[in-house]
């Protein structure tokens, strides 16, 4: 458990090094005092060495010694720091050293997020190390003025570069010095020494017998003439109201002295006025600091890459099986009279993309339609053609490899472009064709809809998205919604309810197994949909990512019910299955969330094995622009989903078409197997947690009422024929109506209700189904028309 511990540390992300590095103020209290007294003490020691360091440097040996005194007025230890850093080091430019240090402690004491401590460093560094090496040419004088460094740095340059040489780099790196960080040019030295000189001879005129000013007037000439000219092409801005009268003052002196057709002008701009929420928002960052969400769970633990195989997935590219296809392909085409100017090859981790320019004069609606013939010279299934590669102008054929390698999840989370991905919701779905990692941003996208026939690859495409998530969010940072019909797919996510799922009051399970509490949840959603929008509103921004930055620059009020917002991303699996039995019910909500949840972080992924029309309805589709298609069996379900053809010619595990709404990507879906999504929800579930798991609106169910004093002048226009079928069939569910009146769920128990309320049926009886309580179609009849409103 020790060793975990330790592990875990070298992995953990940024993010929580950042938590662990930001201060509080009273702690940048501390640690600002204690760094100016020890810059002070700094300068203290380093000037006595300059008169004491003789004496004192026969003590440093004996520094155990009690008994012998140094002469440092910080004693042996002001002996020892300045030994080290001025003699040792680099000489009188030590001094430097100190003053960065008294300056970081200034600005920490003070709170002064203006002074940039990073720039002050790397430049205070760069003049120490500079007037240490210039010092290094007295080095033969006196060993203090630069130090050990100075003088074997400047030793080596000497070595290469000679005295002169090194000079005149010492001169070119002070020019640079004074351009880049002081910002002089030779302009503004001209200007200067110009000035000078005229304010010299003007010295010397008025200092002559023939002057006839006044004593009164001399002075105030003096004082226009010793004041730095107005520059004409800058107009400077104070906003510093009281300034303003001595400005005037001297405005009209100026105006006497200057000629007459140039009239200065004095621009005002009133001071910005500081809104009150800004100033009571900054004083509580700088008393607290910005808010931190994951505060509640600092100490969590990303996972660790260990916990993920690897599959040994590199590339082993077999260059016999390269020779072959090229030819079968040049060959084929040669027989249809195709002449091919270059052929390329790269090779992906499962299939490699031949990319191949026909002479000129070729139609390439010819090689296209040469597909099959292509496909059966080379007798391998899943060649699909491209042509031509869009933005390339090449005509791509992919071919499937002979032993195709495995992408581990484990290499694309390591990978550079997941860890340094700047996303909302990084997901690395796994490698493209030139074997890069492929990371998409599920925020942008914004909803996801996946489809491809059974074990073709589907869940491990979930399992993927959701590892992805895992390691790049904190539980307080992205909540999940989980639909799984067939309950074993998403199930080992229960271990992490309470770090990432969310889930209706009072529900015992996270995880939605249940197609009818699915509908309870979608709509639970809407609402929670809908107080976003509010609070969304009321903070005046546009979307999550501005009201989150808002939030945790304290600037919303939490008592005004405002709180850090979570990213909710909501995962149907089977949604066939879903829209079968729930229909209209389930689409009304999914297609309301699909349309305006994207500003408010609800994101929808769905995946399905029946790419129909019918489950795929248009209104979904058109909210659904990014699509994923791993292998399906026929060309009409590749259109259903892709509005094309393609995800037909796949070869399935793993391999996939990705679109967001654009041209088509061919990628290998990166594989992690349950024992590992095991692990993973293990190490996350044995952390602690949230008391409970985020709790979505409550939402009350349309058919939730008891419904026994139903209005009969509101009873739906089936009734009469849904008791009619409930009489019949001498059984009372709700499912019965929905397969023989093709209801949705709601509607059906709706109408079960109002058959209680009319005496038909009996009340509920939990799994069994309600009694009958008319026996035939003649007491039904009887029965309604005595009713007084029928
Ligand atoms: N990315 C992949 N790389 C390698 N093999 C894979 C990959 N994805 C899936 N497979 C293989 O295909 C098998 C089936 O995958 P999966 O369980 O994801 O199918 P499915 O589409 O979800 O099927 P169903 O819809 O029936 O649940 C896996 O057990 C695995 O052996």
């Amino acid at each position: 458990m020790a060793r975990k511990k330790t592990k875990n540390k070298k992995t953990t992300t940024n993010k929580s090094n950042k938590v662990s590095l930001k201060l509080n103020r009273q702690q940048k209290v501390v640690l600002g005092s204690f760094l100016m007294l020890f810059g002070i003490a700094l300068i203290i020691a380093f000037t006595s060495f300059l008169f004491n360091w003789h004496a004192d440097q026969s003590t440093l040996s004996e520094f155990g010694n009690r008994e012998i005194e140094a002469r440092n007025w910080l004693s042996k230890f002001g002996a020892l720091v300045s030994d080290f850093f001025i003699y040792k080091g680099f000489g009188l430019a030590a001094f430097v050293f100190a003053g960065l240090i008294g300056i970081s402690g200034i600005s920490l004491f003070f709170n002064l997020k203006s002074l940039r401590l990073g720039i002050y460093w790397f430049w205070g560094v760069l003049v120490m190390l500079w007037i240490s090496i210039f010092f290094g040419f007295f080095a033969e004088s006196n060993a203090l003025l630069g130090g050990r460094v100075g003088f074997e740095t400047n030793d080596f340059l000497q070595d290469y570069l000679g005295f002169f040489g090194t000079a005149l780099l010492m001169l070119f790196l002070l020019i640079a010095y004074l351009s880049l960080r002081l910002k002089i040019t030779p302009e503004m030295v001209g200007g200067f020494i110009s000035k000078k000189h005229q304010s010299l001879q003007n010295e010397f005129k008025t200092n002559t017998p023939e002057a006839s000013e006044t004593d009164e007037e001399l002075s105030w000439k003096e004082e226009v003439l010793n004041k730095p000219e107005p520059k004409t092409s800058e107009v400077k801005l104070d906003p510093d109201p009281s300034k303003e009268k001595k400005k005037e003052t001297r405005v009209s002196k100026e105006d006497k002295t200057e000629s007459h057709d140039e009239v200065a002008m004095e621009v005002e701009t009133p001071p910005e006025e500081e809104v009150e929420d800004d100033k009571q928002s900054r004083k509580l960052v700088e008393d607290f600091g910005e808010f931190d969400p994951t505060l509640e769970l600092s100490n969590y633990t990303f996972p660790t890459l260990e916990l993920l195989k690897d599959y040994g997935g590199t590339i082993t590219v077999d260059q016999e099986e390269l020779e072959g296809n090229k030819n079968r392909i040049v060959d084929t085409l040669k027989n249809y009279k195709i002449e091919i100017a270059q052929i390329k090859a790269t090779v992906g981790p499962t299939v490699t993309l031949y990319e191949i320019v026909p002479e000129a004069g070729i139609r390439i609606s010819k090689i296209k339609n040469l597909e099959d013939d292509i496909a059966l010279s080379l007798s391998a299934l899943g060649i699909r053609i491209i042509a031509p590669i869009p933005g390339k102008g090449t005509i791509g054929i992919e071919v499937p490899n002979k032993n195709a390698s495995i992408v581990s999840m484990r290499s694309v989370i390591a990978s550079s472009k997941f860890r340094n991905a700047e996303m909302e919701l990084p997901m690395a779905l796994g490698k493209t064709i030139s074997n890069e990692t492929f990371v998409v941003d599920l925020a942008k996208m914004p909803h996801l809809l996946m489809a491809g026939a059974t074990g073709q690859g589907k869940s491990v495409g979930l399992n993927a998205i959701l590892t992805s998530l895992l390691y790049s969010k904190h539980p307080a940072e992205v909540k999940f919604v989980l639909v799984d019909p067939k309950k074993v797919e998403l199930t080992l996510f229960n271990k992490i309810e309470r770090h990432y799922l969310a889930k209706l009051p009072d529900t015992e399970d996270a995880i939605i197994t249940d197609n009818n509490k699915v509908i309870n949840t979608l709509n639970s959603m809407c609402i929670e949909m809908d107080n976003r929008y509010e609070l969304l509103k009321d903070a005046m921004v546009r979307n999550i990512k501005e009201y989150n930055v808002k939030f945790k620059a304290r600037k919303l009020n939490p008592e005004n019910g405002h709180k850090f917002l979570p990213y909710i991303v909501l995962v149907v699996d089977e949604f066939a299955d879903l829209i079968m039995t729930a229909g209209k019910e389930v689409e009304t909500p999914i297609a309301r969330l699909a349309q305006l949840a994207r500003a408010i972080g609800i994101h929808l992924i769905i995946a399905t094995q029946r790419p129909s029309v019918n489950v795929i309805t248009g209104i979904i589709k058109a909210n659904f622009p990014a699509r994923i298609a791993f292998r399906v069996t026929s060309k009409i379900d590749s259109r259903t989903i892709l509005d094309g053809q393609g995800a037909d010619q796949l070869i399935g595990r793993g391999d996939m078409l990705f679109t967001q709404g654009n041209e088509l990507k061919r990628l290998q879906c990166a594989f992690v197997d349950t024992p590992e999504v095991d692990k993973i929800t293990e190490f996350i579930g044995s952390q602690k947690a949230y008391p409970d798991a985020y709790q979505l609106p409550a939402y009350e169910g349309e058919d939730s009422g008891t419904g026994v004093d139903i209005d009969v002048s509101e009873r739906d226009k089936l009734f009469r024929e849904a008791a009619e079928v409930i009489v019949t069939a001498q059984q009372g569910s709700a499912s019965l109506l929905q397969r023989k009146l093709k209801l949705g769920y709601n509607r059906a128990g709706r109408i079960i209700d109002q058959l209680e309320a009319a005496g038909i049926v009996g009340p509920f009886e939990g799994s069994k189904a309600r009694q009958v309580l008319v026996t035939d179609l003649v007491a039904l009849d009887q029965l309604l028309n005595e009713e007084p409103n029928t």
